[in-house]
């Protein structure tokens, strides 16, 4: 269905445009070509119905029926990392991939919960994660923050202790923020104030996001904002249903971090045209492009990139629009942003002939 076509000149600019990826599960980025090895390596059985080799659970992940099902795929897959190495070689993997597509700040995702679960400590996987952190901005300049998330289908109790035993890591900063995630519609935000309030409690520059408005409605994205505190939400389309909440995600500046591949995968639409964006843009609600989890819906940020390109055929004054206000919405100090905004303005005058 894609109506526009991504020219070599049209890839070119929205290949070197820079990016910021702010909707990114680091397990969510786990190939199938990784994930056997890994198997393989720490002799980790999978389930009997799981399917065999890549080529195969490549072709389940073209089926999901809905957000819980990709979600029984994703937790099988975490049960493959083990060891420190095991979460540097995945994230490191995902940095080599994204250097070559204008990616030049990333704010990602990981699920503590989906590992101390199986009793690897917090300490290993932020370490791992955090050490491809660092490498990343080292050789490619890419800047980086950790957001860790609650597994909101699991006890309060649980998130409680997980957002206690971090307490270190976010006092120090390595963890950047706190997220929300797993399956929305029967886990509301209202549930998890006293997680949020605790971990807020250790660092008062710990930054907020929820899922909210994938599955759940707008009343899901209203509360996570005035319940929780989060300055911003992730997905958040359903926002659409309320103009009341349009005007105030435009008057607040509340960026939604929107997953376009990740959205047609998981039949929250039909089709990338059928998202809500051109809406968002006129009524100026800051929105970033992400690819949720890549491995699992059919590409990276870049592809998001294209596939918006193809329904959509925004003008080039409507991607710098786009591009300013990912930054604007970035967790990165003030610095940073400008370093950023002025690397959009000289991709931007290198294609004059861009409509
Ligand atoms: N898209 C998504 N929604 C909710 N939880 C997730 N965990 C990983 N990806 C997710
Ligand atoms: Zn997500």
């Amino acid at each position: 269905m894609a109506k526009f076509e991504c020219t070599s000149e049209v890839t070119a600019f929205l290949t070197e445009l820079p990016k910021c990826e702010h909707h990114l599960h680091l397990e969510g980025t786990l190939e199938p070509e990784l994930l056997f090895p890994l198997a393989a390596r720490n002799g980790v059985e999978l389930p009997d119905t799981f399917p065999k080799n890549a080529d195969e659970l490549h072709e389940t992940y073209n089926n999901f029926a809905d957000l819980q099902d990709f979600l029984n795929y994703y937790y099988i897959g975490c049960n493959v990392l083990i060891k420190e190495d095991d979460f540097f070689d995945l994230a490191w993997e995902y940095f080599k991939k994204v250097s070559s597509q204008g990616l030049k700040h990333a704010e990602v995702f990981y699920d503590p919960q989906s590992h101390t679960s199986r009793g690897i400590s917090l300490k290993v996987v932020t370490r791992g994660f955090e050490r491809a952190c660092v490498k990343a901005q080292e050789e490619f300049n890419i800047s980086t923050k950790l957001i860790m998330c609650l597994l909101r289908h699991l006890p309060v109790e649980e998130c409680l202790e997980i957002v206690a035993s971090a307490k270190p890591l976010i006092e120090s900063g390595v963890i950047n923020g706190l997220g929300l995630d797993s399956a929305e519609r029967p886990f509301p935000p209202e549930l998890f104030v006293e997680c949020y309030e605790l971990a807020k409690s250790y660092n008062d520059a710990l930054q907020l996001t929820a899922h909210a408005g994938e599955e759940g409605g707008p009343d899901f994205v209203t509360n996570s904002l005035d319940l929780l505190g989060a300055t911003r939400i992730d997905h958040g389309v359903r926002s659409v249903e309320d103009p009341e909440l349009i005007k105030r995600l435009a008057d607040q500046k509340i960026m939604l971090t929107v997953c376009p591949l990740s959205n047609v995968k998981l039949q929250v639409v039909k089709d990338v045209s059928e998202l809500p964006l051109q809406e968002f843009l006129d009524n100026n609600v800051p929105f970033s492009i992400n690819s949720d989890d890549p491995a699992y819906f059919g590409g990276y940020i870049l592809q998001n990139y294209l596939e918006l390109y193809s329904r959509f055929g925004w003008s080039k004054a409507v991607w710098e629009k786009i591009a300013k206000q990912s930054i604007e919405g970035s967790w990165c100090d003030a610095k940073r942003k400008e370093e950023l905004l002025s690397e959009v303005a000289a991709v931007v005058s290198k294609y004059p002939n861009l409509a």
